[in-house]
């Protein structure tokens, strides 16, 4: 059976610039095109060239080998010619394939916003898309708040989108611009809509301030309307857009949408999507999404002992799709929650062979558990995870002793009689029959502890060369006089590897002090170190 072809429009670059906090340069640009072109996405926004100099210069170059490079803009103003309008001038000189046009499609907007008669508006439209398509240009046209107009005014809304539609456009886009309409409001609307323009002619633009985008992007297609406008990790106006990340692997892979549609996103696509979805977060320098469908880190984690045993038997009994189709991967957790098959995995996963009958086993579960009721957290330890498993199986070499440690913590005038706050911290440990004290100083506490304690591993100072703490967090629990301070250190050395250790205590220097301890006993047995 030939399947139907389904286009992906991607406004990451321009409603997606409209999300609060999101700021992009010429450079994250360039970036985030690049990674939407070789994703396979059909139509790139690129932005809208005259509203500012970053995207007046983006559009001065094609920035996409294979999407159909697209810039946004408004459609005349009224009281002016096409040929006459600056906004549809800018469109028009900048190196876009395809303008995508806005305009009002709902009369109360059109008496509000524009405050202009209800035929200037559709004779904007008609000839702003006739200009462009005069110019040699694929033109489509935003319908702006299409769903609430139609509701409103279903002939209105209706003459908005046909006159764009029999003036040349390749699409008529209908916008759920306030984001207020449900699934099943827009399988009908839809369904209406392509009665009069075919729907492969008809696009949908849902926005997310109810949490149904995705569904409605999806109600749209069920209705008939072929291409999908959205962005990477749901970015956009207010509450977003429909996320095309979380849509790309549900038409892919779900009934009956994989069966009958063909995207220009291919297999090989599909895995770089959680690759993608990250380098987004990492060019926005946010945290990515560890809940997010298909991508997020916890996508296909594990942490119910109950759960785990199953998935080693057969992943497909807790998982929907297999992780790897979209690039992410499996994980079982160590935690509370852990059984047995939890532990096997994970020590398998950091390199520890056990026999899965060895006893062993359950005395490092109920460890594992008594340290996870007292606050250590091992999903995102791993490090400080490896240490305690060989520790209980009884394999990791006592490397040093810490005999004792101290830090003071001073605020003085320095030589330039600025004010500055100093901490110093000594450490005292044993390697073997030697005793070594060494002072450290820094600009913070843990910074001195951490100096102090690499100053002098006697025999082991070689291996630990290159040792550096990356991130360090810190998270308090049970709040009040009990408080427990839990820390997480990463740490990272010259061949670029990185790990993360885990301190727990009341004391926020001696949480510190443990998970740099572990840090630091990790790499010596990473280097090879012997006791
Ligand atoms: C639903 C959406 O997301 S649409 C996209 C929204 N995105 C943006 O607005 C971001 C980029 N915008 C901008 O940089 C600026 O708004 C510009 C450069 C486009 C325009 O700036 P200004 O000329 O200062 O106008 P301003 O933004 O204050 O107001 C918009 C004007 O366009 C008019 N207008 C709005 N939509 C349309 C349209 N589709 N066709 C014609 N005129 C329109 C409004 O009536 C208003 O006119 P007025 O100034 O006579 O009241
Ligand atoms: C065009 C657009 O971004 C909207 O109507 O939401």
């Amino acid at each position: 059976m030939t399947r139907e072809r389904l286009y992906l429009f991607d406004t990451t670059l321009r409603d997606g610039a409209q999300t609060t906090g999101v700021d992009f340069s010429l450079d994250d640009k360039r970036q985030i095109a690049g990674m939407l072109d070789r994703l396979g996405i059909d139509y790139v926004e690129g932005g809208y060239p005259g509203a500012n100099p970053t995207d007046t210069e983006f559009f001065q170059e094609k920035r996409t080998k294979n999407a159909i490079f697209t810039a946004f803009g408004m459609t005349r103003r009224a009281g002016r010619s096409a040929a006459n309008d600056p906004g549809v001038a800018a469109l028009l000189d900048s190196r876009a394939d395809a303008i995508c046009f806005v305009a009002k499609s709902w009369d109360y907007q059109v008496h509000v916003a524009l405050e202009v008669p209800l035929e200037e508006n559709i004779a904007g439209i008609r000839d702003s898309v006739a200009a462009a398509k005069a110019a040699g240009r694929e033109v489509m046209l935003d319908c702006e708040h299409f769903f609430d107009g139609y509701k409103a005014n279903p002939d209105y809304a209706l003459a908005c989108a046909t006159a764009a539609y029999e003036s040349g456009a390749r699409w008529v886009v209908l916008c759920d611009t306030n984001g207020g309409t449900l699934p099943d409001e827009v399988e009908r609307i839809v369904g209406e809509v392509v009665r009069h323009i075919p729907g492969d002619h008809v696009g949908v633009h849902p926005h997310d301030d109810t949490g149904c985008a995705v569904a409605n992007a999806l109600a749209a297609v069920r209705a008939g309307a072929r291409q999908i406008q959205g962005t990477l990790n749901g970015l956009g106006e207010r509450c977003g857009n429909a996320n095309l990340v979380s849509l790309i692997p549900t038409l892919m892979l779900k009934e009956p949408y994989a069966s009958r549609f063909q995207l220009g996103v291919t297999q090989e696509g599909l895995a770089g999507l959680t690759h993608a979805s990250r380098a987004l977060d990492e060019v926005l320098n946010r945290a990515p999404n560890r809940h997010a469908p298909y991508v997020g880190a916890s996508a296909f984690a594990t942490k119910a002992g109950i759960h785990a045993s199953a998935v080693l038997k057969d992943p497909r009994t807790y998982e929907h799709v297999a992780p790897e189709t979209v690039g992410n991967s499996r994980q079982l957790l160590v935690s509370l929650q852990a059984g047995k098959s939890n532990i096997l995995a994970e020590l398998e996963r950091v390199g520890i062979h056990v026999d899965k009958d060895d006893r062993r086993i359950g005395r490092l579960l109920e460890v594992v558990k008594e340290k996870e009721a007292a606050g250590y957290a091992y999903e995102g330890a791993d490090a400080s995870f490896y240490l305690l498993a060989r520790r209980v199986l009884g394999d990791l070499p006592q490397f040093f002793d810490v005999e004792r440690f101290s830090v003071s913590i001073e605020r003085r005038f320095n030589a330039l009689g600025e004010q500055v706050t100093v901490a110093q911290a000594v450490v005292k440990v044993r390697v073997g029959d030697e005793e070594l004290i060494s002072v450290g100083e820094g600009n913070g506490p843990v910074n001195a502890l951490d100096v102090a304690l690499r100053k002098d591993l006697g025999k082991y100072q070689p291996f630990i060369a290159g040792l550096g703490l990356r991130d360090f967090k810190v998270r308090v629990f049970q709040g009040g006089t009990d408080a427990v301070t839990r820390v997480l250190i990463e740490s990272g050395d010259r061949s670029g590897d990185s790990w993360v250790t885990v301190g727990v205590s009341p004391n926020i220097i001696d949480a510190s002090f443990q998970a740099l301890t572990d840090s630091i006993v990790y790499k010596l047995v990473k280097s090879g170190a012997g006791a």
